[in-house]
Order: structure tokens, then C-alpha cells, then sequence
């Protein structure tokens, strides 16, 4: 595509140099840079990418975005200056696939909690009720039944808008992403064109990188902010942000609730290891889903499905079959009366959630283990906060390593064991390796208790000082059932 179309929508500084060029790619990291490129210039938080201008110049690329010109530049190159160059290639790469979010149905979900569950429920449903489908989520890209590995819960703009042009070439009809709040920070869903946007809820997560919770309720709210008239967005009533979020979208405005008044309102009557009963806007249904928080979960997704256009009761029988996604509640079989179940909840929320739903399941004799960690090099404030969590509502807690990255695993446990009170002490143990943790945990319980390890979920590797190891909670689990 010509430079000159790419740019169109692009409020530039400065321009030097032809932009009635051909451009092949846009690529933002040097090492990926190939002939014809546009390189963009991000200044990271690691390292500066304007460091890697040369470097990609000398790879193939023929122009350069960025917010600081070199001090030398190469004839024949075409240097564009922007203010923030995050944000142009955003808005490049949606002109570069020629908006493929504007062919699509793309709905985004954001909030701490919930986000893969609802995107993945939705893409199920809207499958089984007749259109071709594709997904943007932590656990994986899909479009109809091919699985594109996911490297992140949003990806760059780039990636995203070359997996949308994809999905509208292979004929689908609706998309649903998962919206982070790096990406609304970080510019990676500038330029996309939304027809919907849920909120789940807010509580701590991510502070390392947003720095108070006040700025992370802003990032969240960010994406509202720029919803299209012709968008909805459906908040969570029962969340005390759920109205913040929507005060400045021009979106028309839903709600759903279990609690206060609502558009799509719900409520639970009974709730066991093998499913849940709920009232949906005054329909009676059996859910295959286990745990009250589903219940939002589900609300969500037959409020969303409703403002789409579909019909109560084709969208409640068919929710009515779905089965859990991966690594959410998903439980391990014991060969003994045994309970295992994987579960990814790593905030502090997320883990009351889950223990909260054993607690309800749960008869009075069965004892609740935990296997919990907490990741290194992420937002060290939860960490006290998840074992203490763990600690009120579980009979035995180890305390153990989740992708402790380059910190020292005992450090974290520290961390973590500062949450624990003098009188909850006799029930915790620390156990650094994660294999031998949930062996542990299998050896204490006896049949009929129910053990959670809790915070990969889906997830298959431990990153250990940078190296990633195969590592699956399920398997573990399952090998430690069979010893
Ligand atoms: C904190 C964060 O989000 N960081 C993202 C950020 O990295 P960064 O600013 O540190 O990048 P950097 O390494 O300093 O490099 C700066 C620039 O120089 C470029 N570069 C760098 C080296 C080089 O040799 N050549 C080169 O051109 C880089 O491509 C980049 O453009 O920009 C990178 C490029 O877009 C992202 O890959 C990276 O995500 C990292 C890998 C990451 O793991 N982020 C996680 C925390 C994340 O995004 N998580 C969210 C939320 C998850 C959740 O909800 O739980 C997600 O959406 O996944």
C-alpha cells in the first residue's frame, strides 16, 4: 500500500521524504523489520525504539514514525514525525488491513476478571447459533476451529489488525477480543471501531504497570471513552465502577446486575459442583457453569447477545450446554472421592471468587487445600493480600512459586507469607517448587476434600529466570491423583 494511504488519517509534525513509496509491513520491533518496511519508533519501558532506527534501516525499512527525528537522516528514507507514535500506528495499521474492525462485529470485553470467560462463552454461542466466529483471548486466537497461538490478552495493533483482515477474509461475521488495560494504555486498540464493549468489574491487578488504582480505572475506563455512537456498552451494575466507567462513552449505555436494577437482570437459586440454577430476566435455566461468579459471566454474555439481536430463548438453550473454558473451574478426576480443580484466579479477587464458590459447594466435612503463588516482577501489593485471602477460606494454604521470572522465589513466598496472621500461621506451609506443592497437596487430602491450585489455570509454562519450562497445573494434578 502507498505510504501516502496509510497516513491519511495521521496528524503528522513533520514529514521529509516521498510517501508516495510502497510499504510492505509495519513493524515496530527492529528485529522483524523486513524490505519495504515502515518502521514505528516506540520509546518502551525497557529500551528506546527510536535506539533502533539504523538498525532497521539497515534490515529493508524504506520509512521511519517517530517522535524524535535522528541526527542523521538517510537520503532515500522517509522520516515521519508524529507526537505519539503508539498511537499512529494504531491508527496505520487499521488504514494498512483498510479497517477490517469496521467489517466485523468486533466486541471487546474488559475489567479485571471474567474477560476470557465471557469472550470465549460468546464465540461458543454465537458458533452454535450460526455465524463464523473468531476470538482475540489470553488462552488463545481462534477463527472458527483453528487455534492462533495468543502472546498476549490484546495483542499489538499490527497483530491485531492483520488476525481481523484475516478473519473477515475467512468469511466471519462477529469477533470477540479481550481488551486489556495495557492495550488502551499502550495504544494497541487505537483505530479499532467497536459495536460493543462489556465491563466486568474492577479490584486490584496490574498496579506494577499502572502505578495507582486510580490510573488502572482510567486506562479500563479509556476504552468506554472511545466507543462509537453506534456501540453499546454493557456494564456490571454490581461493580461500584461499573457507572464510572461508562460516564464519558458516547455508546448507548446497558446494564446487568444479580443485585440492583438492570437492563438483563438475574438471580441465583441454586448452586452445585454441577452447575448452577439462575433466574434470567425471568426465565428459569440450568447452566453447566459452576460458581455465582458465572453467574455474571452469564448475564454478560445473554445481555450482549440480546443487544446483538438474538432471541432469549434460542441464546438461553444453547448457553445452557456450554461447558467451562479451560483452566476456569475446571476440574481434575481423582481416582479416589477426591476434588481437584485448576483454576486461573492470580488476583486477589479472582482467588476470593473461586474459594467463595468451594465454600458454597462444599459440605461441611471436606477440607479445602490451596496452592497458591504470586508472579515475580508484577505488582508486589497483592501478594500478602492472596495468601491472606487463601488463608480465611481454606483449611491447609501452600504457599508456592507461579512464574517467579527473575525474582528469588523465596522472596515472593515472603512477600506473600507477610499476609498471613500470627493465629491462620499453623495452617500454611511454603513449598518453593510447584511440582512438589501440589504432590503435597494430594498426600494431605483425604477423599471428598477438595484441593484448588490457583493461578495458571490454562497456562503451560513456568518462567523461571526468563526461561519458560513446560509446566501444566492439570497434568500435574492429574500425575500426582495417579502416584
Ligand atoms: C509492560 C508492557 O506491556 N510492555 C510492552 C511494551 O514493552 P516495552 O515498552 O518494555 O518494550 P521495550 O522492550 O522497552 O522496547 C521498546 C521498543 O523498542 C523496540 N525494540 C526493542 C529491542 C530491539 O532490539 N529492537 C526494537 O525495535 C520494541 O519492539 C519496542 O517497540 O511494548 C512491547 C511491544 O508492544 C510489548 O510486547 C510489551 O509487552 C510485554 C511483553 C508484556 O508482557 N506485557 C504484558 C504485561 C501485557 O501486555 N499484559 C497485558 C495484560 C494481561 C492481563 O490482563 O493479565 C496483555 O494485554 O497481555
Amino acid at each position: 500500500m502507498l505510504l501516502s494511504e496509510i497516513l491519511y488519517t495521521i496528524p503528522l509534525r513533520t514529514v521529509s521524504g516521498k510517501t508516495d513509496i510502497n510499504i510492505e509491513q509495519i513493524e515496530f520491533d527492529s528485529r522483524q523489520v523486513k524490505a519495504n518496511s515502515l518502521f514505528v519508533a516506540i520509546p518502551g519501558t525497557q529500551v528506546d525504539g527510536h535506539l533502533f532506527i539504523e538498525k532497521a534501516i539497515s534490515l529493508g525499512a524504506i520509512a521511519v514514525l517517530c517522535e524524535r527525528l535522528p541526527e542523521i537522516i538517510e537520503p532515500n528514507i522517509t522520516y515521519l514525525q508524529v507526537e505519539n507514535a503508539a498511537m499512529s500506528m494504531g491508527l496505520c495499521a487499521a488504514n494498512f488491513y483498510q479497517h477490517p474492525s469496521k467489517k466485523l462485529g468486533l466486541i471487546g470485553v474488559t475489567g479485571t476478571n471474567g474477560k476470557t470467560s465471557i469472550a470465549t462463552l460468546l464465540f461458543n454461542l454465537f458458533r452454535k447459533l450460526g455465524y463464523k466466529c473468531g476470538m482475540l483471548s489470553t488462552v488463545q486466537n481462534q477463527i472458527e476451529d483453528e487455534v492462533i497461538p495468543s502472546t498476549h490478552t490484546t495483542p499489538d495493533s499490527v497483530k491485531i489488525n492483520e488476525l481481523l483482515a484475516l478473519m473477515h477474509q475467512k468469511g466471519c461475521v462477529y469477533v470477540f477480543m479481550e481488551v486489556s488495560s495495557h492495550s488502551v494504555e499502550l495504544h494497541r486498540i487505537t483505530g479499532l471501531h467497536f459495536a460493543g464493549g462489556i465491563f466486568t468489574n474492577i479490584t486490584q491487578d496490574h498496579l506494577d504497570f499502572h502505578g495507582t488504582f486510580e490510573n488502572y480505572i482510567k486506562a479500563k475506563k479509556g476504552f468506554f471513552d472511545k466507543l462509537p455512537k453506534s456501540a453499546f456498552a454493557l456494564t456490571n451494575a454490581d461493580d461500584k465502577n461499573g457507572k464510572v466507567m461508562l460516564q464519558n462513552t458516547a455508546a448507548t449505555k446497558y446494564s446487568y446486575s444479580l443485585k440492583n436494577s438492570g437492563n438483563f437482570k438475574g438471580k441465583v437459586m441454586d448452586c452445585g459442583l454441577f452447575g448452577l440454577q439462575m433466574d434470567v430476566n425471568g426465565q428459569e435455566v440450568w447452566f453447566k457453569l459452576i460458581g455465582k461468579f458465572n453467574a455474571y459471566n452469564l448475564l454478560a454474555v445473554y445481555g450482549a447477545a440480546i443487544l446483538l439481536g438474538e432471541n432469549s430463548e434460542n441464546v438461553l438453550t444453547v448457553l445452557s450446554e456450554l461447558t467451562p473454558p479451560p483452566g476456569r473451574f475446571e476440574q481434575v478426576a481423582a481416582p479416589d472421592q477426591r476434588v481437584g480443580i485448576v483454576d486461573y484466579a492470580h488476583t486477589p479477587d479472582a482467588l476470593e471468587n473461586v474459594l467463595e464458590t468451594i465454600e458454597d459447594l462444599k459440605e461441611g466435612h471436606q477440607k479445602v487445600i490451596t496452592v497458591v503463588g504470586c508472579g515475580g516482577n508484577r505488582d508486589k501489593g497483592k501478594r500478602p493480600l492472596m495468601a491472606k485471602i487463601a488463608c480465611q477460606h481454606s483449611d491447609v494454604v501452600i504457599l508456592t512459586s507461579d512464574n517467579p521470572r527473575n525474582e528469588e522465589p523465596e522472596d515472593i513466598l515472603a512477600d506473600m507469607q507477610a499476609g498471613v496472621s500470627i493465629t491462620q500461621r499453623r495452617k500454611v506451609q511454603q513449598i518453593e517448587d510447584r511440582r512438589a506443592a501440589i504432590i503435597k497437596a494430594c498426600e494431605i487430602a483425604n477423599p471428598e476434600d477438595i484441593i484448588l491450585i490457583a493461578g495458571k489455570g490454562h497456562e503451560t509454562y513456568q518462567d523461571i529466570k526468563g526461561v519458560k519450562s513446560h509446566f501444566d497445573d492439570r497434568e500435574e494434578l492429574l500425575k500426582a491423583f495417579l502416584a
